[in-house]
């Protein structure tokens, strides 16, 4: 077993009949799982960020599509096929930035085609899941691999929010290279940013990073431009929700901000992320959907009030950092550089 695989344990296991799920909201001091049954408890972990990280919410979603249909009780395929469309996009609802969710719930639909029966589209159901999340284990690992090509073990880097094992299959995007350098055996040191209001970096990166033995630091967000300038931060690295086709890049919100003071202080600033987060309906990063959470995520922290009742509150979760602020896109299939609409052409699209 290698120390990622004891260190951090999995965050969606389908359990033949139900998905247990690694409780986010718990980390870093509860590690519990929670066991989900019906799509309406798929939805509420989704909203609850119980389970978060967009590759995670795309599989979490198949699988409760999936063993939501297992239990129809309709034999005839047309109307089998109806409500499984009304539950997919009631699935789809419950978060609109990152695109792996419509992504892997289209994907579902696809997947039975060709199916003959009900029965049929049922087993092709819960087959595409679990192919789904095997595939994005096996992107993630790749995404790390290709990051090592840009990184050096030894060199510090800062990174934001959690785009870490949890918040994937396993291995995560922008953490991926940290995870597999430590298991081998090299270090980086890694400036985690606590990612406020709901705190993913001090939260879950901290933890996962310190479980898999990676030296790590963490900072408040309005530190980052400081540390940058003097703890000779050689790169920044962080996730996606959302890629549009010209490499505009949607990420926890405080994302765009890292990639200014990266600019000012040409520092590399670097997006990891599988192929599913790519969005090429999208020209650009202007229509991406940016969701906006409840106030209170702002106005309390772990339930206690900080700012006077009433206050009003502007709580987008993520925003778009624009393609040239952005120094390479490394995905599973490769590293792509400016022009992003050509490389996503010639490299992501070629297969
Ligand atoms: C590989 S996770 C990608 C992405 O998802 C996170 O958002 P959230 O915690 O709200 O689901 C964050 O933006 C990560 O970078």
């Amino acid at each position: 077993m290698t120390r990622l695989q004891t260190a951090i344990p999995i965050s969606i296991e389908w359990m033949d009949n139900h998905i247990k799920l690694l409780n986010q909201q718990a980390l870093p001091h509860i590690t519990e799982y929670i066991d989900l049954y019906t799509l309406q408890d798929v939805y509420e972990a989704i909203t609850a960020l119980k389970v978060r990280g967009a590759p995670a919410i795309g599989i979490t979603a198949a699988f409760g599509l999936a063993m939501s249909a297992q239990n129809y009780e309709i034999d005839e395929l047309e109307a089998f096929l109806v409500k499984l469309q009304k539950e997919k996009e009631y699935l789809n609802s419950s978060r609109p930035t990152a695109v792996n969710l419509s992504w892997a719930l289209n994907r579902l639909i696809n997947s039975i085609g060709n199916a003959r029966s009900v029965n049929e589209a049922k087993t092709d159901l819960l087959h595409e899941a679990i192919q789904i999340q095997a595939e994005d284990e096996a992107m993630c690992r790749q995404i790390g691999e290709n990051a090592l090509l840009l990184l050096t073990p030894g060199d510090s880097v800062m990174t934001i929010c959690n785009a870490g094992s949890i918040a994937t299959a396993k291995y995560g995007t922008a953490l991926a290279p940290f995870h597999l350098a430590s298991e081998r055996g090299k270090h980086f040191h890694v400036y985690a940013c606590e990612t406020r209001p709901v705190l993913q970096g001090a939260r879950l990166t901290a933890w996962e990073l310190q479980q898999s033995g990676v030296e790590t630091t963490l900072i408040t967000d309005n530190m980052a431009a400081h540390t940058m300038k003097t703890k000779k931060i050689k790169a920044v690295i962080v996730g996606a929700d959302r890629i549009a086709a010209n490499g505009d890049t949607a990420n926890k919100i405080g994302t765009y901000g890292l990639a200014l003071i990266a600019k000012s202080l040409q520092i590399p600033f670097y997006v990891a992320a599988p192929s599913s987060s790519f969005d090429l309906t999208l020209k650009n990063g202007d229509s991406i959907p940016i969701e906006e959470r409840n106030l209170e995520e702002v106005t309390t922290l772990n339930g206690t009030q900080i700012a006077p009742e009433g206050i009003q509150v502007y709580n987008p979760a993520f925003d778009v950092t624009s393609s040239e602020l952005i120094t390479a896109i490394i995905t599973e299939k490769g590293i792509l550089y400016p022009s992003y609409t050509e490389s996503i052409k010639n490299q992501l699209l070629r297969y």
